[in-house]
């Protein structure tokens, strides 16, 4: 169990997400961190969506997982059914229409869904479902583990000195079923002596960075410091910056990955100041049905993010843009780090393999 410290002090599980034994979902109001511990309880679909739609759970694989749970919910509540596909149908679009950018809610639903179809009347469907979400959520954690391992490789077998690395956004256990992601490798290299010290950018509008990536590497003892997101390029100038590692919410087939808004900066940057660019994401984010990073639409969110501030309503009427992810071409990514091994210099074709192959290593 993955423990923390809120800012008052009491010990939080890191579990960001939590199947409670009287048919509930537990999650963790990731909106309310870090100064406010705040558990929400559904017992719905609908309220799983919502949950999502909220960024009451956020965080690619997180999402899958929570919809996954969602689906065990409504087989739940339904009992029995004669046509489990049609009585799940709605659940199915509500939870699938909840964020349209990380491919895990896919992914995970589509684990639901193929379950389904394996399933006779005959069988416990809500039992079943139920334990496929968990798998979903177990292999989640497995797939962090081993993303940790390769990453952690790539530092000692490149690097005689600990590495300075910079961060963006929040890829931790509270955005997946596990140690998370781009922070599961950070935090696992820490503990390997291989990192000096981190930076982590505050990621507006709603600040993943100096909320929840801040509060978990503090947990865990990695040193690290705060900057205001257009501090960035100023830091790579200044301060010795090794790496910039973070995680992707899909990963198109020629490599281009698809993560949290700036992150498509930050590379740029990367390349102009010389620092090598790792994403890590698990390899059911590779979505090979979607060409080219650009040919996926870009959620945007309300510009309320943005214009309130506080109790402050700061909107002067201006035109507001918000989009909450962006693409970064292959071609400045020097890694991918998946559970199934690492591409360098990723293309199509390594991807291809990495998909088609169990594992690479
Ligand atoms: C891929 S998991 C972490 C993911 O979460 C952030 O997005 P959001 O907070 O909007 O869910 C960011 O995109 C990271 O890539």
């Amino acid at each position: 169990m993955l423990q923390s410290k809120a800012l008052g002090g009491e010990q939080v599980s890191l579990e960001s997400i939590e199947w409670l034994s009287n048919r509930r979902l537990r999650l963790l109001d990731q909106r309310r961190l870090p100064d406010r511990i705040v558990y929400c309880e559904c017992s719905s679909a609908p309220e799983v969506a919502e949950a999502i739609a909220s960024m009451t759970v956020r965080g690619g694989p997180a999402i899958g997982i929570a919809a996954a749970y969602g689906i065990a919910l409504a087989a739940q509540a339904i009992g029995a059914s004669e046509d489990w596909n049609a009585a799940l149908a709605a659940d199915f679009e509500l939870l699938e229409g909840a964020q349209s950018t990380a491919i895990s809610l896919s992914w995970a639903l589509g684990i639901m869904r193929q379950t389904l179809r394996k399933l006779t009347l005959q069988q416990d469907v809500p039992a079943r479902l139920l334990q496929a979400a968990i798998a979903v959520h177990e292999s989640d954690r497995e797939a962090n583990r081993s993303m940790a391992r390769f990453g952690v490789q790539i530092f000692g077998r490149r690097h005689k000195k600990p590495q300075r690395i910079m961060l963006h956004s929040n890829d931790g256990a509270l955005a997946s079923g596990g140690v998370g992601t781009a922070l599961g490798v950070v935090s696992a290299a820490h503990e390997a002596g291989l990192v000096e010290r981190v930076y982590i950018s505050e990621t507006r509008p709603l600040l993943q960075g100096s909320r929840l990536t801040a509060w978990e590497l503090a947990q865990a003892g990695v040193p690290a410091q705060l900057h205001i997101d257009s501090a960035a390029a100023h830091l790579m100038k200044s301060e010795d910056i090794n790496w910039v590692v973070v995680a992707a919410d899909r990963i198109a087939a020629n490599g281009d990955a698809i993560c949290k808004i700036g992150t498509y900066a930050l590379a740029v940057l990367a390349m102009h100041h010389g620092l090598r660019f790792m994403v890590v994401a698990s390899s059911s984010c590779i979505d090979l049905s979607l060409e080219v990073g650009d040919d996926l639409p870009l959620e945007e969110r309300s510009s309320r993010e943005l214009l309130q501030l506080g109790e402050r309503n700061i909107d002067t009427g201006t035109p507001v843009s918000n989009p909450v992810f962006d693409v970064t071409p292959a071609d400045l990514i020097d890694v991918i780090v998946t559970e199934k091994g690492v591409i360098e210099r990723p293309d199509e074709k390594k991807l291809a393999d990495l998909v088609s192959h169990r594992r690479l290593h």
